[in-house]
């Protein structure tokens, strides 16, 4: 019968984890909260130790019914009668251990490359560890941190076999639904993820894999998954996006901004214009009371501090956790070290619903280093359209979320289908902040939701710029904030006329 890796739990006895407890309790406990399969791992007792702990962890698994594996060690595994081993790449050879252990026994094999994961295929594993999610203080010399992305690379090489497959390294509650998302391939997911501090250095081991269990079984279906019948079709899309502004005018969401003091209060007044709960929390220790409201947060790097960053992984962890929506606008992404350096933390520490950004800041977070921004500017262009297009998709490809590259056509993708939008006004580009709100809704097509929010602001901006009395981004301001207005008023009667024949969209084919 296969393992269940799906809370895979490996034991730590070094005092700042295990924190002088015993160990044969902390693990009954994590059995108790649901994980199931437990590593015995301890690096530094003699053999004689080994043996009589790895005896009593059993006597507790098989209580349990869960197979218990050892590290590294096949003569352990043989003298106790455990399911299996796990194995490292300096370690004991598959085929020794294969010779070695009952014909049964289970054989896992940690893998950081897709060469490795590619030979543990062929050699016959049971599963893989693949690793290192996130750098991790339990085990500072691992060979590489691969991340979502390295991840996904590696179960799309080894997408056509039914091998098992673990994430391991930095996993925690904040993050256990994102590895899981995120890491995704078209064809192949994680089975599940191996954790050792989060379970085995937390005040209550059992509470802690009972969240874990809970986290893994309610992993959420986003964007790619689930769409509206014939989804590719920008009319089918755009015909939908009337009921969509509709039940954002009702569903007066909270925005929790971690916004750029420029555009504050411009950001609040337009929140504010189309019906939505606008609060201004730079601080973020806050983010644990306000994520409750279940609104969306948005991160704007535009006017980045020393202690923005830490406030900011304070509160995409908290929105990350509930699974509420969180937006980064990396302002300036390709502007300085700092700000280069900025985002590449906060992609390796939260999940985003949706990136937005200028093509310098998109190319920045994409990995880009040619890219120079001079300030907030994307500065000139050196893409054609369809690699705009591509560059757009790739990001949301690999970090399966949405991008949308803001600039004359406006590219939003899902990793999959490609939009270009051509409204708006030049103005709307001069007053940076633009919200996206829609995300929270409580649709299953994200792409369609943030479309909907795309289009309601540049109509409504290329409304203001026709009045005769705007004569510059002075005077488009307060007409703009009049126009989001008049269409969210109209929305609420039901009436759709503001957007009829206006949608300029149309599908990239790549
Ligand atoms: C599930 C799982 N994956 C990877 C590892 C790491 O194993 P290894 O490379 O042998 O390193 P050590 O654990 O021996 O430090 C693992 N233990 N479990
Ligand atoms: C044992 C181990 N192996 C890793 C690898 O990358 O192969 S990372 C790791 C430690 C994981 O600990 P935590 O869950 O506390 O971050």
């Amino acid at each position: 019968m296969p393992v269940d890796l799906s809370l895979y739990l490996v034991t730590d006895s070094t005092p700042a984890i295990l924190k002088g407890r015993d160990l044969c309790t902390v693990v009954e406990d994590a059995l108790k909260g649901g994980v199931t399969v437990v590593q015995y791992r301890d690096k530094k007792s003699d053999t004689g130790d080994l043996i009589s702990t790895a005896k009593k962890l059993h006597q507790v698994t098989q209580r349990y019914g869960v197979p218990l594996l050892i590290n590294d060690r096949v003569d352990v595994a043989l003298a106790v009668g455990v399911e299996g081993v796990h194995l490292g790449q300096d370690d004991m050879t598959f085929e020794l251990a294969k010779k070695l252990l009952p014909k049964d026994a289970i054989i896992g094999i940690s893998t950081s490359s897709i060469e490795e994961a590619r030979k543990a295929v062929a050699d016959g594993a049971d599963y893989i560890g693949i690793g290192t999610m996130f750098a991790t203080p339990t085990k500072t010399n691992t060979k590489s941190v691969i991340g979502t992305a390295g991840t996904q690379a590696i179960l799309d090489a080894i997408s056509d076999s039914s091998i098992g497959t673990v994430s391991i390294g930095g996993i925690n509650h904040a993050n256990v639904q994102r590895v899981l998302y995120q890491s995704k391939s078209p064809k192949k997911g994680l089975d599940g993820v191996a954790i050792v501090s989060a379970i085995v250095a937390a005040d209550d081991p059992k509470a802690s894999a009972e969240e874990f269990a809970n986290l893994i079984k309610s992993t959420p279906v986003f964007a790619l998954d689930s769409k509206v019948a014939g989804a590719n079709k920008p009319e089918t899309l755009v015909a939908e996006v009337p009921q969509i502004v509709r039940k954002l005018v009702e569903a007066h969401p909270l925005v929790h901004n971690m916004i750029n003091f420029v555009v504050s209060n411009f950001v609040a007044n337009v929140a504010l214009s189309i019906g939505a709960s606008p609060i201004m929390s730079p601080y973020g220790d806050e983010a644990k009371d306000l994520c409750k409201f279940n609104g969306a947060l948005l991160i704007n790097m535009g006017t980045l501090t020393s202690e923005s960053i830490p406030n900011y992984e304070k509160a995409i962890k908290a929105y990350n956790t509930r699974g509420n929506p969180v937006v980064l606008d990396p302002v300036g992404a390709a502007a300085t070290e700092i700000r280069r350096n900025a985002v590449s933390r906060l992609m390796s520490g939260g999940y985003f619903d949706l990136i937005k950004g200028n093509e310098g800041e998109i190319r920045q977070v994409w990995g880009s280093n040619a890219v120079q921004q001079r300030g907030v500017d994307s500065g000139p262009s050196t893409l054609t359209d369809s690699q705009k297009a591509a560059l757009a998709r790739d990001l949301a490809r690999r970090e399966r979320n949405l991008v949308l590259m803001t600039g004359a056509i406006d590219y939003l993708s899902d990793g999959e289908r490609v939009f270009a939008v051509e409204n708006g006004h030049p103005y709307l580009g001069q007053v940076t902040g633009h919200l996206r709100l829609f995300l929270g809704l409580p649709y299953s097509d994200k792409l369609l939701a943030v479309l909907s929010g795309l289009l309601m602001y540049e109509i409504a901006a290329e409304n203001a710029a026709a009045k005769d009395y705007v004569r510059g981004p002075g005077s488009f301001v307060p007409a703009f904030l009049d126009e989001l207005y008049a269409i969210r008023t109209a929305a609420a009667k039901g009436d759709d006329s503001w957007i009829a024949g206006r949608a300029k969209v149309h599908e990239v084919k790549i």
